[in-house]
C-alpha cells in the first residue's frame, strides 16, 4: 500500500510519508506500553501495600501523557502530509492531463477523470491523512499489548498470540476475496457516472424524441450493475466481518476462562486477572475495527490503482534534442495514420509554403479535421512525418510548436468567466490595450457593447450566454491576440448565418493576412481566396491545385464547388 502510495506521489513525498508513517508506528507502541503500566498499577492498588501504587500511577500518567503528545504531533504529521501530498497529487494530475494525447480524451474520458478528481484523490490521498494512523493503532497496539503479557505471564500471553495469526490470516483472506469484486464496483460506479453525465447531456435529444418521463435504458442498465456489483463487494467482505468479530469474541472468553482457571488454581492473583481483562479489553475495539478500516483501505487502495494508471499513461514524447524550425511554412510527407483500425490519413503529402494558405475540402469523414489534429500534434503519425519550418513536430518541444500555431475550431469552449478573460487566454500576459485591439479586429466589441455587463459580463459555462457566431469571434480575437504565424481554422464559419458569417469573415481575414494558413473549409468564398485546394476522399488526396485549375480539370472539386453554389446561395 504505502509502495503503491508513493508511486503515484512521486518519489519526492517519500520523506513525510516514511516519517509519518515512522510517528504513527511509535504511538502504537506507546499506547501499548502505557496499558502495560496498568498492571503494575493494578497490582500496587490490590496488594497490601495500596500506597505503592503511587509511583506507577505516575508512571501510567506520563506514559499517556507522553503517548497523547505523539498521537498529537503524528496526528498532524499525517494531516499535514495528506493535505500537502492532495495539493501537489492536484498539480501532478493535473499536469498529467495536459500532457496526455488529445486522442486519450475520448468520450467514457469524462465521468472517469471527473470521478477521479472529485473523489478518487480525496480518498487516496485520506490514506495518509485518515487511515493509516488508526490501522497502524488497531495492527500494532495489541501486538504490544500480547508482549507484555508475555512476559507478565506466559499462559495468558500465549493464548493472546494464537489470535495473532488468526487475526492476519482473516484479514489477508479478505483482501483477496474482496480485490476482485472491489474493483469491478469501482468500475461500475465509473460507468455509471459516466452514463449519468451521458444522460444529462443528452437531455435536448431525449426530450425532441419525446422521451421525457421515459426510463433511460443505458443509464438504469448501468445503475442495476452498480448495484449488483456492490452487493457482490458487500457480500465477499461479510465472511471477514464476521470472522474477525468471532475470532477476537473466542480470543477474550479464552483468556478470560483461562484467567479463572489460574486465578482459581492460585496461580494468578484477583489484580492479575483484572489487569488482563482490562487489557485483553483495550485489545478488542481497535482489532475489530481492522474490518471496517481493511475495506476503507482497500477502497482507497483501488483509487490509488487507478491514479496509478492514469499516470502511467505516456504523454506524446518530447525529443531529447529538441530543433527549431527555420520559417514557418507546413508540410505533410506521406502521412498515415489510424484510429483504431481505421485509416484516416492515407499517405497524404502537402505543402503549405510560409506565408500561403492551403484549404482543404472533402465530404464528412474524409480526414480534413484530422490533418489539422496532426498538424498541432494532438497525434502522433502512424507513417511519414509533420513537418514546420523543415522540421519534424515529434523533434519540436511541445510549448515550442503550440506557441506557433493559432487553432480556431467550430465549436468554440468558452470558460465560465468574462469575455476579457477568455480572449486573454490567447496570450496570458498581453496588456489591456492590445487585448482591446484583438477584440476591435475580431469585431468582439459589438458584442461586449450589446452585453448588460459589458466587458466584465459573464459568458456562462462553455460560452452559452452567447451565440455561435459571437463564440466564433471570442475565439478568433484569442487567436489574434496569439499573433501566431501558423492558423488552423476547422470549419469556423459553416454553422453560421449569413450576418454572422459576414462579421466572422471580417475576424478571419485579419487573423489570416501574413500568416501560414490550413483551413477546413465548406463554405466556397472562403476556399475561392486560398492559394492551393486539396481535396481528401476517404484520407487520400484525390485533387490538388488552386481553386481555378480544379475548377478547369472538372472533376471531384468542380463537382462540389456546383453542388455547393446550388445548396448555398
Ligand atoms: N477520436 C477518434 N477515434 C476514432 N475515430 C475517430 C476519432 N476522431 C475521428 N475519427 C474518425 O476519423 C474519420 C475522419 O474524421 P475527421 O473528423 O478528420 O473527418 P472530417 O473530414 O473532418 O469530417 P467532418 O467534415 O464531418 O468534420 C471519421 O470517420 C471519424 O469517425
Amino acid at each position: 500500500m504505502i509502495t503503491m502510495l508513493l508511486r503515484v506521489l512521486g518519489h519526492e513525498c517519500a520523506g513525510p510519508v516514511r516519517r509519518t508513517v515512522a510517528l504513527m508506528a511509535a504511538t502504537a507502541i506507546a499506547e501499548g506500553l502505557s496499558y502495560a503500566l496498568l498492571v503494575p498499577v493494578l497490582r500496587a492498588l490490590f496488594g497490601s501495600e495500596p500506597g505503592d501504587a503511587w509511583p506507577w500511577l505516575l508512571g501510567f500518567g506520563a506514559a499517556v501523557a507522553g503517548f497523547a503528545a505523539l498521537r498529537y504531533v503524528a496526528d498532524r504529521s499525517g494531516f499535514r502530509a495528506g493535505t500537502t501530498l492532495l495539493h501537489g497529487m492536484y498539480y501532478r494530475l493535473g499536469d498529467h492531463l495536459a500532457r496526455l494525447p488529445i486522442g486519450w480524451y475520448r468520450p467514457g474520458r469524462i465521468g472517469e477523470v471527473s470521478v477521479l478528481v472529485s473523489q478518487g484523490v480525496l480518498q487516496a490521498m485520506s490514506v495518509i491523512a485518515h487511515l493509516l494512523a488508526p490501522y497502524i493503532s488497531a495492527s500494532v497496539t495489541p501486538l504490544v499489548i500480547v508482549a507484555v503479557m508475555l512476559t507478565f505471564n506466559w499462559q495468558l500471553g500465549l493464548a493472546a498470540l494464537i489470535a495473532v495469526p488468526v487475526v492476519a490470516v482473516i484479514q489477508a483472506r479478505t483482501g483477496r476475496a474482496t480485490t476482485a469484486t472491489d474493483t469491478e464496483r469501482v468500475a461500475r460506479e465509473r460507468a455509471a457516472t459516466g452514463r449519468v453525465i451521458e444522460y444529462l447531456q443528452a437531455q435536448p435529444v431525449l426530450r425532441a424524441g419525446g422521451r421525457t418521463a421515459e426510463r433511460f435504458e443505458l443509464l438504469d442498465d448501468s445503475l442495476a450493475d452498480l448495484q449488483q456489483a456492490s452487493r457482490r463487494a458487500t457480500f465477499a467482505a461479510l465472511p471477514g466481518v464476521l470472522g474477525l468479530a468471532v475470532t477476537v469474541q473466542a480470543a477474550f472468553t479464552s483468556l478470560l476462562a483461562l484467567g479463572a482457571y489460574l486465578a482459581v488454581g492460585g496461580d494468578l492473583g484477583a489484580a492479575e486477572l483484572l489487569a488482563v481483562l482490562v487489557l485483553a479489553a483495550r485489545c478488542a475495539d481497535p482489532l475489530l475495527s481492522l474490518a471496517e478500516l481493511g475495506g476503507s483501505l482497500r477502497a482507497a487502495r483501488a483509487e490509488l490503482v487507478r491514479l496509478d494508471e492514469v499516470l502511467r499513461t505516456e504523454p506524446l514524447p518530447e525529443p531529447p534534442e529538441p530543433r527549431q524550425p527555420a520559417g514557418h511554412g507546413v508540410e505533410f510527407d506521406a502521412v498515415t495514420f489510424r484510429h483504431g483500425d481505421r485509416t484516416v490519413a492515407d499517405g497524404v503529402s502537402l505543402s503549405v509554403p510560409d506565408g500561403q494558405r492551403l484549404a482543404v475540402v472533402g465530404p464528412s469523414g474524409a480526414g480534413k479535421s484530422t490533418l489539422l489534429q496532426l498538424l498541432a500534434r494532438f497525434y502522433d503519425v502512424d507513417a511519414g512525418a509533420v513537418r514546420v519550418g523543415g522540421v519534424d513536430v515529434r523533434e519540436m518541444v511541445a510549448a515550442d510548436l503550440m506557441a506557433r500555431i493559432a487553432i480556431v475550431f467550430q465549436d468554440v469552449y468558452l470558460f465560465d468567466g468574462t469575455i476579457e478573460d477568455n480572449v486573454r487566454l490567447g496570450r496570458p500576459d498581453a496588456t489591456e490595450a492590445e487585448v482591446r485591439d484583438a477584440a476591435a479586429a475580431a469585431r468582439l466589441d459589438e458584442v461586449v457593447e450589446r452585453l448588460p455587463g459589458g466587458w466584465s459580463a459573464h459568458v456562462g459555462e462553455g460560452g452559452t450566454l452567447l451565440s455561435g457566431g459571437e463564440r466564433q469571434r471570442v475565439a478568433i480575437a484569442r487567436a489574434l491576440l496569439k499573433d501566431a504565424p501558423i492558423v488552423l481554422l476547422d470549419e469556423v464559419t459553416s454553422a453560421l448565418d449569413p450576418v454572422s458569417e459576414a462579421a466572422v469573415h471580417a475576424g478571419i481575414e485579419r487573423l489570416m493576412a501574413g500568416r501560414t494558413v490550413v483551413m477546413v473549409a465548406h463554405r466556397m468564398r472562403t476556399v475561392r481566396r486560398a492559394d492551393q485546394v486539396a481535396f481528401l476522399d476517404g484520407g487520400r488526396i484525390v485533387e490538388q491545385g488552386s481553386h481555378d485549375e480544379l475548377l478547369r480539370l472538372g472533376g471531384r472539386y468542380a463537382g462540389y464547388w456546383d453542388l455547393t453554389q446550388v445548396v448555398q446561395y
